[in-house]
This record gives C-alpha cells, structure tokens and sequence, in this order.
C-alpha cells in the first residue's frame, strides 16, 4: 500500500478551463478555454494561480496558439514543472466513415498524437495519459455512464486505433497509459479490459480517471487493486454520487450532470479519495493528476482550497 505523502501530486488548471458561459445561468452551455484563442493571453496568470495555491507541477496543455517554446517559458515563468499530458484518438466511423490502412487519411489520423508525443519529449515527459476521443455530438454524451449503444465492431475500430498510436508514442519514447473516460468508447469496465487485455502491457499502461470509474458505477479501489501493476498515472476527482447515480438512473447528459454539480473539490464530493489511493501499490512513482472539471466556487480560491485538502490528506 502507497502512503500518501510518497506520492507526486498535480494540478490540472481545468477549473479556469471548463465554465460556464453564462455563470449567472447556471445551465448555460460550457466553454473548454484551452480551445478558445484568446486563452492564450490569460494562461500566465492561472499557471500564476496554481504556484500560488501551493502546487509546483501542473498538467502539460500546450495551447494550440502557442509554440513549445512559449509554452516551455510560461511553465517556467510560472515556477512550475509539468505532468503527463493527455492525447485522444478518435474513431473514423464517428467522422465519416472508417479508416483504410495505408490511405492518406489514416496516416494523417495519428498528427495529433504525433504532436502529444513531440509535446511530451520537448517537456522532458515520457509517459502520457491515452483516451478515447471526447466528441460533444457522439450520443454518449446525450447518455454518459451506462456504456450507451454498445457496439462491438466499434470497440474493436477504437483498439485498432488505439493500438496504432501506442505505437506512435512508443516509437519516442513515451509509455501512455489507457484512460477510461465518461461519454467516450472507453466508458466501462468491459470497454477498458477489453482494450488492456487487447494490448500488451509492455506497450501500455493504465492511467485511471477514479471520478470517471465511479460515475460509471465501478469500484476504483477495486480496481487500482485489480490493475495495481499496471497503474502508471492517475487522474483524481471528487464527485457528487447522487448526481453520478442520477446520470446512470435517470439518463441526465454529461453537460447537464456537470451543471447540476457531479463535479467537486477535494473532500467536498462523496468519494473517499484517501482510502482509494491507499490501494496503489507500495513504491508507486507516477502522478497523480487532480483535477475539478467545474469548480463550486472561484477557481483561484478552488486551487487554495484543494492545496488545502492535498496537505492535510498527506500529513504523516
Ligand atoms: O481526462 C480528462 C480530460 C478532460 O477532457 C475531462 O474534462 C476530464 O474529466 C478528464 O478526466
């Protein structure tokens, strides 16, 4: 069992990141601000942010508006160091239609991931967190959490692709990790074994998302026991359980649950996180990567309050 004050811990800056776009409605629709173009202006003050809350390492998001070089300069600017990015791989049958090998289109799928990679290298990184792709307009996102439309054939597309871009990183130098993520292919528990089991553990690892294990309603101590050798990162959250049950009961959308408030800070939620990371392994030495996807209150004062909740849990 892994004490709490051995291990690396991160702030992920989504809580500046996924807000509401009207946050005095609150079921307006929610903004992702890594992708808005102007965010890039406002980066140095949350990296700011996060040093001040008390954290010294944050996840890799190198803006798209921003070369490595820039991005290398404001982490250090910040006084910051990273942690282990995030890459997705989308399935060709959600965009069109599936993907031949050898065509142009296929080779050009795996850019992205090709760019986490030089990323990640560039950053002094080599491992990754690998997820299926977030895609608003996929019905998943409509019925997250129950594994909704399951199709064999397109689980089977998604490891295809997936085992293709585990190459791509391989080839640098970078280990990912398989993410299990609400809304994408890699939902469940069937999905994720399906794809562990499908891909060697030499090549990949496995990089949990606890609050996305148990919005799904699966046990994620039971399984950072079950996968403990694998386990090379984490992303960590608390959540509101009757608002996670509710999602599977009632069939509430991923926007819809994230406004009613499944997202919480550390220790706010229903999860308990500290009994949960006590399951990971004696000697476990990767990262482990909070995140707040909606704060409940400012985001600056949600970083101070996690730093909060992060020195009393690793008080020895
Ligand atoms: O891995 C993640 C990436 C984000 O897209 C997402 O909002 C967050 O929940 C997450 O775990």
């Amino acid at each position: 069992m892994a004490s709490l004050s051995s291990l690396t811990f991160s702030l992920n800056a989504i809580q500046w990141i996924n807000v509401l776009s009207d946050p005095s409605d609150p079921d307006s629709p929610g903004l992702w601000r890594f992708a808005d173009p102007t965010f890039v202006a406002e980066y140095p003050d949350v990296l700011a942010q996060i040093r001040n809350a008390g954290f010294d390492t944050t996840m890799m998001e190198v803006l798209d508006t921003q070369t490595l070089q820039s991005y290398a300069r404001m982490i250090a600017d910040a006084g910051l160091r990273v942690s282990p990015g995030y890459a997705q791989v989308p399935v060709g049958s959600a965009h069109g239609g599936r993907l031949e090998k050898g065509t142009f289109e296929r080779a050009h799928w795996f850019d992205g991931v090709r760019r986490k990679a030089e990323e990640s290298t560039y950053m002094g990184l080599s491992r990754i967190f690998l997820a299926a792709e977030v895609d608003y307009a996929a019905p998943r996102w409509e019925h997250p959490a129950v594994g909704y439309d399951f199709d064999q054939d397109r689980l089977d597309e998604q490891l295809e692709l997936l085992d293709e871009a585990v190459d791509v990183l391989n080839a640098e130098g970078v280990r990912p990790g398989l993410h299990n993520h609400v809304g994408t292919l890699v939902e469940t528990q069937q999905e994720y074994e399906y794809v562990l089991e499908n891909i060697d553990a030499s090549r990949l690892g496995a990089a949990f998302d606890i609050g996305h294990l148990e919005w799904a309603g699966i046990d994620a101590r039971a399984v950072l026991e079950k996968w403990g050798d694998r386990v090379q990162d984490l992303h960590i959250k608390d959540i509101d359980l009757d608002v996670a049950r509710r999602t599977r009961e009632e069939g509430l959308s991923y926007e819809k649950a994230t406004n009613l408030g499944l997202y919480r800070e550390p220790g706010l939620g229903d999860l308990d996180l500290v009994g949960i990371l006590g399951a990971l392994p004696d000697g476990f030495d990767g990262t482990v990567l909070i995140e707040v996807d909606r704060a409940s209150m400012d985001p600056g004062e949600s970083a101070t309050y996690t730093a909060g909740w992060l020195a009393e849990a690793t008080k020895s």
